[in-house]
């Protein structure tokens, strides 16, 4: 109340306006006079009672002194017209009255007072200016709401405005908002976005986990506990199947909510879906573990393979067989093919090998064309060798790319668990020491680890480290073996055989270095060395006057398909001045068969420049005559197997006569190789063979000594076929 007096001062009670209606124009008068004498200023009289309502209607009266009887229309009726203006039900109203009993009946019309005829002057005034203030302060209070009420309509339009860009921005943010009530289940999510709409995540009134798969995991047990402990959350990660099967990611945080007592009433928060980063993260971690071109398991996931296999063997007392395998001759394939054909010949070796295995096996690619298998051995089951032979079998199919077709063999190494070594590290390092024996062997074949093995290696690793030296110093030299004509008993030429005088291990024989030569792309500088050191010394019998001698020189599969063959070769002979019809090329037969459309090429290149060619070994590789015809080449080798054997087995004698009879038939020569006795000698002579070399006539030897035999005019005896 100290507060509405402070609000409503006296002026503003004086200067309310007035309405005196009386029927009667000097009650009027006198009222209005004592009024105006007590300061009021805003009066206005009226004696019609029915022009009350417009003019309160116009003016909005804050006080109307209304007599209660007048002709025609009396105040109560006034009272009820006024109604329909002050909808309020405030009726400003002062009721006057001589008559006591209407007192009662206007007040309950709605009159706030009345005043009582004949007038006594305080109690008219007194009675005034309550009134006034009351109305005043009732009108104060109206006028205060109304602009609360303003106030809150702004205030709400504000919220409105200000909610709608919350939801304009969670349609366009890729989160969305989500509520749900204390038993977890979903009353709100604010379900417009397209990731959401593709796969929606749950259905309102279900939990987050009745749509979600593997709940079962320690992440969702962890994160019920936080639930339940009414904890926020961050950054909860966990995975779903939508209807079409897809796998959806979801990253959610939340806060619980309470009321205004501290009750729990659920939870609230955002989501969002994540299901291309998580897509993103395993294709990398697939990536990490994974060989780009194959897909098979890389090193990395080999090692861990192979951890678990032997841990679980070891545990149930079984064998884990580790398998090194290196695919023979690739190196010639990929440098022939190209990057491209390469990378399709490995893709096809890895599906030979994923398809000979079973599915507990684990086949890897550690690069290049080396690969691992790890077979664990079955609690029901022995391990056998068929495994590793039906593997060896489907590398050996051939590989047709394009035009081309291949052939390929592998070199396999065995390292046993835990006979061989109990660590991933030892039986790898153990399978591989294994292989390298395979390919020692001559390739395609397999074997199994041993602790000799190991000896072996070094040797390999030192031999390895020396070769890179021994050009410089000069630690090689060529032997040479006469081959002499069988029909004249004379040397015609002499095969060029290199040796490596070792400061330490002595000479050493060509199976021992060439192989490995050729892996360490060393054989380019030797085979140079070699080709120009034979067609030196050739040249300087020549001029020595020990008649034309031709001289053959052996070509690897990587000098082979070295791309300046030709070149280096026409340079040598013409640096050495030897002609090039006394230059012969030796080549074995699987080197050509390897591709064979390449390496007419090659061969035609060669033929160019008028140097001889031969098939060395010729009877050994994948024989092929009908592609004899197709390479253009001068002479057959027959190995020296066939030679050997020819005098005790008539199936050798019979091969023997063939090729020789086949080559006359091309217009070929024919070398007979490693004829050691006088009887082979015989044969050959009986088969017309060309020409024989063996040790029946001479071993090879070192330049000096061939000169020497060359000197005394060293012949073959044709009688009794001695030399
Ligand atoms: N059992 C027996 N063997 C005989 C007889 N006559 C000769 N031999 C041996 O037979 C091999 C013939 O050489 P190849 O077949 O071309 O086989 C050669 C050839 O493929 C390769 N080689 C030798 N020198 C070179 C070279 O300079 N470059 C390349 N790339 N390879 C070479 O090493 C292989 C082995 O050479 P070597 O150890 O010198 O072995 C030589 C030779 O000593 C015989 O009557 N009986």
């Amino acid at each position: 109340m100290n507060h509405a007096n402070k609000m409503v001062s006296t002026a503003d009670i004086l200067n309310a306006s007035i309405l005196i209606v009386d029927d009667q124009k000097t009650h009027a008068l006198i009222l209005e006079g004592m009024l105006r004498h007590a300061g009021y200023a805003s009066i206005t009289s009226t004696t019609d009672p029915y022009a009350v309502y417009a003019l309160h209607r116009e003016n909005n009266y804050d006080l109307i002194l209304l007599d209660l009887k007048m002709p025609g229309m009396d105040g109560f009726q006034v009272m009820e017209r006024l109604k329909e203006i002050n909808t309020d039900d405030y009726l400003p109203v002062l009721a006057i009255t001589a008559d006591h009993d209407l007192k009662l009946p206007a007040l309950q019309v709605g009159a706030k007072d009345f005043i009582s005829r004949p007038y006594n002057l305080v109690e008219v005034l007194m009675r005034i200016h309550n009134m006034l203030e009351v109305r005043l302060l009732h009108t104060m209070v109206k006028n205060h709401s109304k602009v609360l009420e303003q106030t809150v309509q702004e205030r709400t339009a504000n919220l409105r405005q200000s909610e709608a860009r919350f939801r304009s921005f969670t349609v366009m943010s890729s989160d969305w908002y989500w509520e749900q009530d204390a038993d977890f289940r979903f009353t709100m999510i604010s379900a417009t976005q397209t990731a959401l709409a593709e796969c929606p995540e749950q259905l309102i009134g279900q939990t987050r986990w009745e749509g979600a798969a593997g709940t079962e995991g320690n992440e969702w047990t962890a994160h019920k506990a936080a639930l339940e402990a009414r904890q926020a959350f961050t950054d909860f990660e966990y995975k779903f199947r939508c209807d079409n099967g897809n796998i959806a990611w979801r990253c959610i945080n939340g806060e619980p909510l309470f009321d205004s007592d501290g009750a729990f009433t659920g939870y609230r928060g955002t989501g969002k879906d994540i299901t291309r980063r998580k897509q993103a993260e395993e294709r990398i971690h697939h990536m990490a573990l994974h060989d780009a071109l194959t897909g098979l398991p890389n090193r990395t996931l080999l090692l861990d393979r192979l951890d678990q296999a032997i841990g679980y063997a070891g545990r149930h007392g079984h064998a884990v067989w580790v398998l090194f395998v290196d695919l023979d001759r690739f190196k010639f394939v990929n440098d022939s093919l190209g990057h491209k054909g390469g990378d399709q010949v490995i893709k096809a070796i890895a599906d030979r090998l994923q398809s000979t295995t079973r599915e507990m096996d684990t086949v890897v690619r550690l690069g290049g064309d080396e690969f691992v298998l790890v077979l664990p051995q079955r609690a029901d089951e022995t391990m056998a060798t068929d495994a590793i032979n039906r593997m060896m079998e489907a590398v050996a199919q051939p590989i047709v790319l394009e035009t081309h077709q291949f052939f390929l063999g592998c070199s396999i190494g065995v390292a046993v668990y835990p006979a061989d070594g109990t660590t991933s590290e030892a039986l790898l390092e153990h399978a591989d020491t294994a292989m390298y024996r395979a390919k020692e062997m001559g390739g395609n074949n397999f074997q199994f680890y041993t602790a000799a093995m190991n000896a072996r290696l070094l040797e390999r690793l030192s031999i390895e480290k020396d070769l890179r030296n021994a050009i410089e110093r000069e630690e090689f030299v060529l032997h040479y073996q006469p081959q002499v004509d069988i029909r004249t008993g004379r040397i015609v030429g002499m095969e060029a055989l290199i040796r490596w005088q070792h400061p330490t291990l002595g000479m050493v024989l060509p199976h021992r270095f060439i192989g490995l030569a050729e892996e360490t792309g060393l054989i380019g500088v030797i085979g140079a060395w070699v080709l120009h050191t034979a067609c030196a010394q050739t040249k300087s019998w020549e001029r020595a006057g020990y008649g034309q001698l031709r001289v053959a020189v052996n070509l690897s599969a990587r000098q082979f398909t070295q791309k300046d063959l030709v070149q280096s070769i026409a340079n040598i002979l013409a640096e050495t001045g030897l002609a090039p019809h006394f230059l012969e090329l030796e080549l074995t037969e699987s080197l050509l068969m390897n591709d064979v459309e390449a390496a007419i090429e090659i061969l035609q290149g060669l033929r160019a420049l008028h140097v001889q060619m031969s098939i060395d070994d010729f009877g050994t590789g994948y024989s092929s005559l009908a592609y004899l015809r197709r390479f253009p080449i001068d002479v057959l080798k027959i190995d020296r197997s066939f030679v050997r054997d020819m005098t005790l087995d008539s199936d050798d004698a019979v091969i023997v006569k063939s090729v020789i009879s086949l080559a006359h038939n091309l217009k070929l020569r024919v070398v007979a190789e490693g004829v050691e006795t006088q009887e082979q000698l015989m044969h050959l002579r009986i088969l017309e063979c060309d020409v024989m070399q063996g040790y029946f006539f001479s071993n090879p030897v070192p330049a000096e000594t061939f000169g020497q035999i060359l000197r005394e005019g060293k012949c073959l005896a044709m009688e009794a076929g001695g030399s």
